[in-house]
C-alpha cells in the first residue's frame, strides 16, 4: 500500500465496502476482560462512533486496531486480507492513523515542520512537503497553512493539524479518540464539516465519543459496546440519544430533575482584582479577575482551552506565587497560603490534568484516596495514617461514585479514564469541603456517570457547598452553574444567565466574536 497523501482520493467508494472486519477480537489485562468477543465491520466512505460506558473497553479496542496493544484472540482483516500490527507504525504504515485527545504537537516549531517530524522520508522537509500539506488541506477543506507556528494556533486548528499529519502518512481509516471533549460548538461544527469531507473521500472514520447527541449528528453508524463485548451497530438514524445510552447501560436511564436556586447571600470566596504576569513578558496570563461565590452557588467559568483557567484555578489554589491581588475564604485572605493549607481549610479541587496533578498512576487506589488528604480523617489516627479508615472510605468512594475496579488494591493506571475521574471526584467531595474548585470534573466519564456526579454535586449545594465550575462541556456548564461568566484572554469578559442563554452564543462569547458586556 503506498503512503503517499494521494491515495486516499484514488479509492473507489462504494458504501457497502467493508474496510476494516473485526471477528472475535479479545484483550485480557490481570483481572479484567478489556475486550472479548468483538465484532465490527467498518464500511469505506463511513463515519462510525463507538460508544459504551466508562472501562466498557473502547480505548482498548482502538488501540489493538492502531497496534498499541496485541489482542489475546480474534482477527482484523483490511480489505479483505489478514493483517498483526506490532506496533503504530505497522498500522500506520497499512493505512491506519490515530489522532489522540491529547495533542503532540511542538509548540515552538511550524506546522510544517510538526508533520514532516518522523515521515522526513515521504516528501522531504522543504518545497515538496509544503506543496503536498497544502494539497491535503485543500482537498478535505482543512485550512491549514504549512507556515504557521503551532504555539500561535488554537485548539481547532491543532486538532486539524494532527488530522493533515495522519492523512499526510496515507490514512485511510482515521480513529479520533473523544475529538470534540476539547472544542467549542462552532469548532464541533467544522470538525464535523472536515470529517463528512473525509468520508465523501472514500475515508473510514472511526470515533470515541460520550456525547451520543453528537454522534448521532455526524455518524452513520453506531457501535455500542456493553462489558468489553460489541452488543449491537445500529444506523445512527434509526435510534434516539436515549435509546443508545439505554444500550449502553443495558437498562432504561432515569430522568433528570430540575432544581430549584440553592444561592444564599453567605459569601464563601472572594477574589478580589487577581492578575498573574506572563513569566516571558507577553500579555498578562489573568488581568483584573474578580467575582464571589456563595454558600450553595455555582459559579461557572466558560472559555476556549488556553485563555487563562488553567492559570485562574492554580492561583486559587496555591500554585502561582507570583499571583496578585486578594484571595478571600470565609473572610479571610488565603493568597500567602500553602496549597496544602488551602485544601485544610475546606477547598475540594478537581484538577484538570488527572495523570499529572490527581493521581498517583503507579499507586493503589486507597493511597490515592489518601493523596492531598493526608492530614485528615478518615486518613490519619493521631499523627499516623489510618490505613483501615482510609481503605474503607475508599471503599465507600467506589460503590457511591460506581469506579468500576477489580478492588481498591488496583493500581490507578489500569482504571479506565473515566474510572480514574470518578475517583478523584468522590475523593474531592469528601471531608464536606465548603468549596470545591472543579476543573472539567466530567471530562471522559459516560452519560450515566456524568449525571451520578452532577447528582452528587448538586446534592452538596443545597447542603451549601460553593463551586467554582471549569468546564469545556457547555451543556455541563449550563446545566449546573447559577452564573456563566467568559474568560478570554485571561480576563472575564461578561456573565450570563444559564437559564437565558444557548450554547452558540456562549460559543461567541469564548471565540470574541461578540462584545456584549454583561448578559445577567
Ligand atoms: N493497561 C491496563 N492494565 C490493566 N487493565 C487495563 C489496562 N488498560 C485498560 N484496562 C482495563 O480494561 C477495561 C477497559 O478499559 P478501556 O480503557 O478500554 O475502557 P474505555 O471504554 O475506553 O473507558 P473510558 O470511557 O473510561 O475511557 C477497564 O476495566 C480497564 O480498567
Amino acid at each position: 500500500m503506498s503512503n503517499t497523501s494521494t491515495t486516499a482520493g484514488t479509492i473507489a467508494s462504494s458504501p457497502s465496502d467493508v474496510v476494516v472486519r473485526l471477528r472475535g477480537v479479545g484483550k485480557t489485562f490481570p483481572g479484567v476482560i478489556a475486550n472479548h468477543d468483538i465484532d465490527i465491520d467498518i464500511r469505506r466512505g463511513t463515519i462510525h462512533a463507538i460508544v459504551g460506558e466508562n472501562g466498557a473497553g473502547k480505548s482498548t479496542l482502538m488501540k489493538i486496531l492502531y497496534g498499541v496493544q496485541k489482542p489475546d484472540s480474534g482477527t482484523i482483516e483490511l480489505d479483505g486480507l489478514p493483517v498483526s500490527f506490532a506496533t503504530p507504525s505497522d498500522a500506520i504504515a497499512n493505512g491506519v492513523g490515530m489522532v489522540f485527545q491529547h495533542f503532540m504537537l511542538a509548540d515552538n516549531l511550524t506546522v510544517l515542520e510538526n508533520v514532516v517530524l518522523g515521515a522526513e522520508k515521504l516528501h522531504g522537509i522543504g518545497d515538496r512537503a509544503r506543496r503536498a500539506i497544502r494539497e491535503i488541506s485543500d482537498s478535505y477543506g482543512l485550512g491549514v497553512d504549512p507556515d504557521d507556528l503551532v504555539a500561535n494556533l488554537g485548539v481547532g486548528a491543532r486538532q486539524r493539524i494532527e488530522i493533515l499529519k495522519v492523512l499526510y502518512r496515507g490514512a485511510r481509516i482515521i480513529i479520533l479518540d473523544e475529538p470534540t471533549a476539547v472544542l467549542v460548538p462552532q469548532e464541533v461544527d467544522e470538525l464535523f464539516d472536515n470529517l463528512r469531507e473525509l468520508k465523501a473521500e472514500g475515508l473510514a472514520v472511526l470515533f470515541i465519543s460520550h456525547k451520543l447527541d453528537e454522534v448521532l449528528s455526524v455518524a452513520d453508524e453506531v457501535t455500542v459496546i456493553r462489558r468489553g463485548t460489541t452488543v449491537s451497530t445500529v444506523p445512527a438514524g434509526s435510534v434516539t440519544s436515549k435509546q443508545l445510552a439505554e444500550l449502553m447501560v443495558g437498562s432504561e436511564l432515569p430522568s433528570p430533575s430540575t432544581e430549584l436556586s440553592t444561592v444564599t447571600d453567605v459569601e464563601v470566596l472572594e477574589v478580589i482584582d487577581l492578575g498573574l504576569p506572563d513569566p516571558r513578558g507577553g500579555r498578562p496570563l489573568l488581568d483584573g479577575i474578580s467575582f464571589r461565590i456563595h454558600r450553595g452557588e455555582i459559579l461557572g467559568i466558560a472559555g476556549v482551552e488556553g485563555n487563562g483557567q488553567a492559570e485562574l484555578v492554580e492561583a486559587i489554589m496555591g500554585m502561582r506565587p507570583d499571583a496578585t491581588g486578594r484571595i478571600e475564604l470565609d473572610d479571610g485572605d488565603i493568597a500567602g497560603w500553602s496549597t496544602r493549607r488551602r485544601r485544610e481549610a475546606g477547598i475540594g479541587y478537581i484538577p484538570e490534568d488527572r495523570h499529572r496533578q490527581g493521581l498517583l498512576l503507579d499507586a493503589p487506589l486507597w493511597e490515592n484516596r489518601v493523596l492531598g488528604h493526608q492530614t485528615r480523617e478518615p486518613n490519619i489516627a493521631g499523627p499516623l495514617i489510618d490505613r483501615r479508615g482510609a481503605r474503607a472510605d475508599t471503599e465507600r468512594i467506589v460503590r457511591d461514585y460506581d469506579v468500576r475496579t477489580p478492588g481498591i488494591d488496583t493500581l490507578a493506571r489500569a482504571l479506565s479514564g473515566g474510572n480514574q475521574q470518578k475517583l478523584i471526584v468522590g475523593r474531592e467531595m469528601s471531608g464536606e469541603p465548603s468549596l470545591l474548585i472543579a476543573s472539567h470534573p466530567t471530562r471522559g466519564v459516560d452519560v450515566g456517570a456524568q449525571a451520578a456526579i452532577w447528582d452528587h454535586i448538586k446534592r452538596a449545594r443545597r447542603e451549601g457547598l460553593a463551586v467554582l465550575l471549569i468546564s469545556a462541556d457547555l451543556d455541563e456548564l449550563i446545566g449546573l452553574s447559577d452564573t456563566i461568566a467568559v474568560l478570554l484572554r485571561g480576563r472575564l469578559v461578561g456573565t450570563f444567565d444559564p437559564s437565558a442563554v444557548t450554547p452558540q452564543e456562549l460559543g461567541s462569547a469564548m471565540t470574541g466574536a461578540t462584545d456584549e458586556e454583561d448578559r445577567s
